[in-house]
Parts: C-alpha cells; sequence; structure tokens
C-alpha cells in the first residue's frame, strides 16, 4: 500500500480547510477534525455537556440513522487516501464509518452540498478506537469537499484526507509562488529534517515559532544542507522569499538556489549569499528558463521558516492536471 500519509492533509485547517456542517456535535465541535496538530486528552475535564474532547463527538443515538460532517477542503486536489483518526475515543468511537467525495465550484453552502451527487471513496468500513484508521482511495477526480458518515454515532478526533493538490488554474494570477503546499508545491527530498520537516516551509502565512519551519541537526562535517522541491508547475522564477524569521542562534550563514530543468540540467538562480538571523529576505533570481525542480542549499546548516518561489507557471501542464 501507498504511504498516502507523507502526502499533504488537503482538509487541514492549514490550508483553511472547514467544517460545512454537521448533523449533531452534542458533545463536541465538528471543527476539530480539521486542526492540523494532533488531538491531545485531558481526562476527567468536564464542561456543561461532558467530558471535554479534542475532536468531533455526536449524542448517542436513540432512534436508527447516523451521523455525518461535511468537509471543505482547504486545497481541493486527488485524495489517496484518508485517516479517520479515533484517537482518545475509546468507549465511543463508531464503530463503522464512510467517506464520500464531491467537486463543486464556488463557494457553496450546505443545502447545495447537501443535493450534491457525491462519489463513495470509503465504503461503510469498521474502526478501531483510539487509533489511526486508514483507509487508500483508487478514484483519481480531483474533489472540493469530503463528508464523513459515521455509524451509527460517536467520536472522532481528526479527518485527514492526504493527496496531490491541484489548484484551478483559473483562479491562479500570471506570476505566483510556485513552491507554495497549497497550489500543489513539495519537498521531494531533503539532506536532513532532525528539528523540523521542511514541507513546512511552503505552508500558508508566517511562521508562528521556530518550531514552524525546516531546522537541520548541527553539522559537524564539511558539507552542507539542502531541500529538493518540486514546483506546482514548470516555471521561469522571478524572485525567492528565504525568510529565517525565528531562527536567530541557528539561522543559516548563506544560501544558494539551483533550478532544474525537466531534461536534469542545473541553472544556478541564486549564487551563494549571505542570510541574516531572523530575517525574511527577498531577492531577484537570474533570469533562466523554465525548471520543474528547485534546490535550495543552505550553507552549512540551520533553519528556515519559509520559502518562497515567484514565478510564471506552464499553464498549459497546471490545466492538464485540473482536467486529467
Ligand atoms: N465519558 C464519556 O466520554 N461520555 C460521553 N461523552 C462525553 N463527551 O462526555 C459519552 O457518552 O460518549
Amino acid at each position: 500500500m501507498e504511504d498516502f500519509t507523507a502526502l499533504p492533509d488537503l482538509a487541514s485547517r492549514a490550508f483553511g480547510g472547514g467544517v460545512v456542517s454537521a448533523n449533531d456535535e452534542f458533545f463536541a465541535a465538528a471543527d476539530h477534525l480539521v486542526l492540523p496538530h494532533p488531538a491531545g486528552h485531558a481526562p476527567r475535564t468536564f464542561d456543561h455537556k461532558g467530558q471535554v474532547y479534542d475532536g468531533w463527538e455526536t449524542r448517542r443515538r436513540r432512534e436508527p440513522g447516523h451521523d455525518f460532517a461535511v468537509v471543505r477542503l482547504g486545497a481541493p486536489g486527488v485524495i489517496h487516501g484518508v485517516d479517520v483518526d479515533t484517537a482518545f475515543f475509546t468507549g465511543n468511537y463508531p464503530p463503522h464509518a464512510s467517506v464520500e467525495a464531491v467537486e463543486v465550484p464556488g463557494y457553496p453552502g450546505p443545502d447545495e452540498l447537501a443535493g450534491a451527487k457525491w462519489t463513495e471513496l470509503v465504503p461503510r468500513s469498521s474502526l478501531q478506537g483510539d487509533s489511526s484508521n486508514l483507509f487508500p482511495v483508487a478514484d483519481r477526480r480531483r474533489w472540493t469537499h469530503v463528508r464523513l458518515r459515521i455509524f451509527p454515532d460517536g467520536g472522532v478526533a481528526r479527518l485527514r484526507v492526504h493527496g496531490e493538490v491541484v489548484p484551478d488554474p483559473a483562479l491562479l494570477p500570471k506570476v505566483f509562488d510556485v513552491a507554495a503546499a497549497e497550489y500543489g508545491g513539495r519537498v521531494v527530498d531533503c539532506s536532513n529534517m532532525f528539528y523540523g520537516n521542511p514541507q513546512r516551509m511552503l505552508m500558508p502565512g508566517l511562521a508562528r515559532n521556530m518550531g514552524d519551519g525546516w531546522e537541520t541537526s548541527r553539522r559537524r562535517d564539511n558539507a552542507n544542507d539542502w531541500v529538493l522541491v518540486q514546483l506546482a508547475a514548470a516555471a521561469r522564477l522571478r524572485f525567492a522569499d528565504l525568510d529565517t524569521s525565528h531562527f536567530k542562534g541557528n539561522a543559516p550563514g548563506w544560501a544558494a538556489l539551483t533550478g532544474i530543468t525537466a531534461e536534469g540540467d542545473q541553472l544556478e538562480l541564486l549564487p551563494r549569499t549571505a542570510l541574516r538571523p531572523d530575517t525574511p529576505h527577498r531577492f531577484r533570481l537570474r533570469k533562466a528558463p523554465e525548471v520543474t525542480h528547485a534546490r535550495l542549499d543552505i550553507f552549512p546548516d540551520g533553519g528556515m521558516a519559509r520559502l518562497r518561489l515567484h514565478g510564471r507557471a506552464d499553464r498549459e501542464q497546471l490545466w492538464a492536471r485540473m482536467r486529467r
């Protein structure tokens, strides 16, 4: 089975995903389903409704039926698998769940979505309590929303919807951040990620703290750390933002950027350049043909909060992916 959990969570609040509707949220709000951080639990904490849970939890059903929650993907795309994570729900997890998806353009509300033509991606399947429940998805179409059904009721901590981001090219300006995860940019390799995953550099918004970025361990050799980014589409890169915000005693001393063409040629976009700690730098890049990947070298090691690569993407490629 493909390890789809390494792909971004399209539903994540970090991309702007959210809950459009849920039929019941008596014990705990469905909004918890899309929170980016793992669920936590504090036993023997009670509010007016009961034990407090970090998840979506419905009341005990006394009549036939089932419960559901509809989630808007923060980044629409192709779903490779879902995780119905029941962390900390032990005596109250749903024994079964199913997941459906739909592609509706624009900004549909709960009523329009209720009447939409949904496709079942995960048939009604049994769940384990207090555990990750992974279901691969084979359908390779693009989706904008998912619906989680739980049978008959209970609690789910998180719904992770892993896949490839497929942005709508009609809504992309001529020059945009082609490294951005929200448009399909992705780190495909790196030398070291001891303290922080490099994918975080591509997430929307400013880094909140030093934990919200890429950080390598201290190098004790003469080499340097690097990360390889696959761009949203082949692009001519214009500007790079190398943001060392929050990295004060551990910013890299220097950085360089290399573009890699579809044929594998390497082009210097930014020669080795000195960086300052805790600084959002912007650099103009050398004129170069279209590249599909970019490698960021940092010297010798350290941390980077955000990496943005502003460029003009190949529209044909973006449209081909959208239509696929
Ligand atoms: N102890 C519980 O978790 N009870 C109930 N749930 C909450 N949140 O209190 C329940 O019935 O599932």
